[in-house]
């Protein structure tokens, strides 16, 4: 299933350019017009009135994007300082240079050239795009420092072109030297091409470009014309659906989702239809977190919810719905009768459950060969056994936060944290791939950039950014629970880890600051309206 947005490595980017200029049809200097031009009309959208602009440009086509908005910016009476290197850059971008110098002067692309700026100049930024190989040096690095001090602490304007430079645009990390550490720039708006890259959606990248917008020009027909399948999508953000092999989220989740379903069942419909979710859940006193994510589930629309819980369960009184149906489980042997019942169709372990209890439990909870979702204690206790990696079942999602996520994959953890010193570096993605390909299950690494990779390669990711008090306690239960529910309700695996990420973050969305974890699968109802369900 394509879902999304899909979003291109930096080399799959030049091979689709290489593709529309080998074939004559799309010229390279046509391709850097509508470049320019997109990032030239984003500029006048942005700032309506003339005003001053400093335009840097770099060695290559991202310095060659940078002369043509420059040239289009004077046209409409923007007065111009262009900065840039003594070089005879590639010819596409050597043409865009000599076009600018029958207008106007290029000074040196150095600090000195840049303080000289009025203040209430925006800065554009055109030194590096795609091609950034090795972190900035020497004068350049001098400059960028400059730069992000103006952009971080002067609140200057800057615009960045495809990406800020010294971006990885494959990681989103800021690429460091030994003697160069980064410099992080803050744009106020990122133009990027035809298709987000990982680096606008991963790590640095979206604190670092700001506003991303991504203009289309004019490459779909060789992105289309691609034959090895697509297996990379952006689920949030969504940007403009371009590619007609990739569904809009709104008319794919009705059809994921059954029509009707959340909002009232269908007449054929009995509660079984849309499965039974059985959370495993702790003693009495830490049983808040189970709580929620057998909430969550049950307002996902499975069709009946099952809390088990490990003592007297009339202990727990009338907390959470009625709805929810309690069940004592207080060892493995209570969990393997339990799941003797075949109208279970999906299991959750780990949060609230205990170390201990979730380290009882999880032998059986593998073997049951369900759809599972592992998350909190269950992935400590799969860390401490390393062994039972190899064993989990198919349908399996693990959950994990960057913590988590370290203890059960410490190698793949330490290449991900270690500097980034040339692109493309080793990214979320990679990480998330090659740990989902080494435990055969779908992961979901959490956080403000979560990304969710099965092991066949399929990656989607997922940008938070925008909503930063998703981060609040309880909030990974619920997310847990959700996709429990749609497990249960048959969805398959990395749908249901990814859709479950995407309407648990939209109900964040919809809540706004001050959300608590409780406030999450209430407001479910809400989401499936708000998508059309
Ligand atoms: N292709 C197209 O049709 C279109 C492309 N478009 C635009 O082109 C951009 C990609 O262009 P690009 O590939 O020329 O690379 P770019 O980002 O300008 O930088 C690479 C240059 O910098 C150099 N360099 C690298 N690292 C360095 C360092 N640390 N310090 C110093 N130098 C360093 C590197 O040289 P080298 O590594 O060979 O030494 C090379 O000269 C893309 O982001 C988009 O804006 C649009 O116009 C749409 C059409
Ligand atoms: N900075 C952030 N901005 C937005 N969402 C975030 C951020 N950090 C974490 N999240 C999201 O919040 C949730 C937190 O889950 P988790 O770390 O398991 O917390 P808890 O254990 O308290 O439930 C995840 O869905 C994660 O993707
Ligand atoms: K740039």
């Amino acid at each position: 299933m394509l879902f999304g947005t899909e979003i291109l490595t930096t080399a799959q980017m030049r091979a689709i350019e290489s593709a529309a200029m080998d074939g004559g049809e799309l010229p390279g200097l046509t391709l850097m017009e509508r470049a320019g031009a997109a990032v030239a009309g984003h500029i006048r959208l942005q700032w309506p009135k003339p005003g001053h602009a400093t335009i840097l440009c770099g060695p290559g086509n991202n310095g060659g994007d940078g002369y043509v908005i420059a040239r289009l910016l004077a046209k409409v009476g923007w007065r111009l300082r262009v900065l840039g290197l003594d070089n005879i850059p590639g010819s596409d971008a050597g043409d865009a240079k000599r076009r600018w110098q029958e207008i106007g002067p290029i000074l040196p692309l150095t600090l000195a050239t840049l303080r000289e700026s009025p203040v209430n100049s925006i800065h554009v930024d055109a030194i590096f795009g795609t091609g950034l190989s090795r972190p900035p040096q020497d004068e350049i690095a001098v400059l960028l420092r400059h730069l992000s001090h103006l952009t971080r602490h002067e609140n200057t304007p800057l615009v960045a072109v495809d990406c800020p430079s010294g971006l990885c645009m494959d990681s989103g990390r800021w690429l460091g030297g030994d003697t160069d550490p980064p410099s992080p720039l803050a744009a106020t708006l990122t133009i990027g091409f035809d298709s987000p890259k990982p680096g606008h959606l991963l790590a640095s990248g979206p604190a670092a470009c700001g506003r991303l917008i991504i203009a289309d020009i004019g490459l779909r027909p060789w992105r289309e014309r691609r034959t090895r399948q697509a297996d990379l999508y952006a689920i949030w953000p969504r940007f403009p659906v371009h590619d007609r092999r990739a569904e809009p989220i709104r008319s794919v989740l009705p059809r994921m989702l059954g029509k009707g379903v959340a909002a009232g069942q269908p007449q054929d419909a009995h509660k079984y239809r849309y499965g039974h979710a059985l959370i495993v859940g702790g003693a009495a006193g830490q049983d808040g977190a189970a709580r929620l994510a057998a909430r969550a589930a049950i307002r996902s629309g499975a069709g009946l919810v099952t809390l088990g819980l490990p003592d007297d369960i009339t202990g727990h009184g009338r907390q959470g719905p009625d709805a929810l149906m309690l069940r004592n489980i207080g060892n493995a042997e209570a969990l393997q009768n339990l799941l003797t019942d075949r109208r279970i169709t999906a299991l959750c372990l780990g949060p609230g459950c205990g170390l201990r209890r979730a380290a009882d439990l999880l032998p059986t909870a593998m073997n049951a060969r369900l759809p599972c979702v592992l998350d909190a204690d269950a992935l400590s206790a799969l860390a401490q056994n390393p062994d039972w990696v190899g064993q989990l079942p198919d349908h399996c999602v693990l959950t994990p936060h960057e913590g988590e996520f370290a203890r059960l994959f410490p190698d793949i953890s330490r290449r991900m944290k270690k500097p980034a010193r040339h692109g493309p570096a080793y990214s979320r993605i990679d990480a998330v791939r090659e740990a989902a390909s080494h435990c055969n299950a779908v992961v979901l690494l959490k956080g403000p950039d979560s990304v969710i990779g099965a092991p066949d390669g399929r990656a989607w990711v997922h940008s938070a950014f925008d909503i930063p008090w998703l981060a609040t306690a309880g909030s990974g239960d619920v997310l847990a629970g959700l996709i429990t529910g749609l497990l249960a309700r048959d969805l398959p695996v990395l749908e249901a880890a990814g859709i479950g990420c995407l309407l648990h973050a939209y109900a964040a969305r919809l809540f706004g600051p001050g959300l608590i974890a409780d406030d999450l699968p209430e407001l479910l109802p809400r989401v499936y309206r708000e998508f059309g369900l």
